[in-house]
């Protein structure tokens, strides 16, 4: 069933897009930095769909100033576990930190929220030692960065329900940019004593070029309206079909694949009966197909794995 692709690049809607770094992520970056001194370790949430594309490369060595560092691939629910294992790989050996974790940031008796005290009492040893003067073991001081909408305040809330029992203490949200500043500590652990700082999310200083930016998108890492749904739907069905995966076919009953973003999203609609009612130059009203909401519901069959377990980094491993 494999279709001749007509299309092999991407352009972003705007070239600002490329160095999208608005007032509050600088401010965050700044707060993030004066606070590192007390930080003991790094906790880095990214997506793992996309275990390489987007991550801050000056995290480790520059604003982290190489604190013992947990990389934490959140939603692992949305790959599949080939896929977890070549990214495991491929990062171990580049060596992008001390420690890489999978996470289902829903339940917060998975794996991989499980794992995650015992990695910080390996990495923080000498700290988590019991002192002989006050006999008892120092407060651990975590902080929790990464890009916007990986997951950050929903591993914090699932920390918190495993080790305390409490309920959450970070809001959670579907687009980007929920939490805007530095919060204040929140404990996750009694005993060890551990408190984790939230922080904004932080995007990379610079889009390198357009497919980074169309796999953050993707991700909802950027706001949609910075791209437009319909580019967004588009860049997708041209990566399914590049991949020759075509579970979008099914999945909206369309007749055959298709590399034609307008043909799909006109038989979405239709399909739907969403229409949108336009009064033309000679005051008659037409209906047209409402491209807008079809590419919505694309983008998000793709984000809740209706399509399947999809890691938009597959080529690059
Ligand atoms: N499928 C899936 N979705 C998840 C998982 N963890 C979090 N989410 C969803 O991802 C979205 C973002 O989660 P948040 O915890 O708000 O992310 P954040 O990184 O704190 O976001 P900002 O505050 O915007 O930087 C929400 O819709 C969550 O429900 C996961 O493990 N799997």
């Amino acid at each position: 069933m494999a279709i001749k692709l007509a299309r092999k690049s991407f352009i972003l809607p705007s070239k600002e897009l490329t160095h999208w770094f608005p007032g509050h992520m600088s401010k965050g970056m700044k707060q993030m930095e004066a606070k590192m001194s007390k930080v003991d370790c790094v906790i880095e949430v990214h997506d793992s769909r996309i275990p390489l594309t987007g991550r801050n490369p000056l995290l480790r060595d520059v604003i982290t100033k190489n604190k013992p560092h947990i990389l934490v691939l959140n939603k692992m629910d949305l790959i599949t576990a080939e896929d977890r294992r070549n990214a495991h790989q491929k990062l171990l050996n580049e060596r992008v930190a001390d420690e890489i974790i999978f996470t289902y940031c829903k339940n917060e008796q998975s794996p991989g929220i499980r794992k995650i005290l015992p990695t910080l009492q390996k990495l923080l040893k000498r700290k988590l030692s019991i002192s002989v003067e006050t006999g008892r073991t120092s407060d651990i001081n975590l902080m929790i960065v990464g890009i916007p909408n990986v997951g950050k305040s929903s591993l914090i809330n699932m920390l918190r329900a495993k080790h305390l029992s409490k309920g959450n203490a970070a809001p959670v949200g579907a687009v980007a940019g929920i939490t805007r500043s530095l919060q204040e500590k929140v404990k996750i652990c009694e005993n060890p004593k551990i408190y984790l700082l939230d922080t904004p999310g932080i995007m990379i200083p610079a889009i390198k070029d357009a497919e980074t930016g169309m796999k953050l998108a993707a991700c909802a890492t950027l706001k949609d309206h910075l791209v437009g749904p319909e580019l967004i739907a588009d860049y997708i069905l041209y990566w399914m079909n590049k991949e020759g995966i075509y579970s979008y076919v099914d999945a909206f009953q369309l007749p055959t694949p298709s590399d034609d973003i307008t043909e799909v999203l006109t038989r979405i609609a239709i399909s739907q009966s969403k229409f949108l009612s336009i009064r033309q130059g000679n005051g008659e009203k037409r209906s047209y197909p409402n491209f807008k909401h079809a590419a919505e519901q694309f983008i998000k069959a793709f984000r809740t794995g209706q399509f399947g377990k999809l890691m938009l980094d597959s080529d690059l491993m």
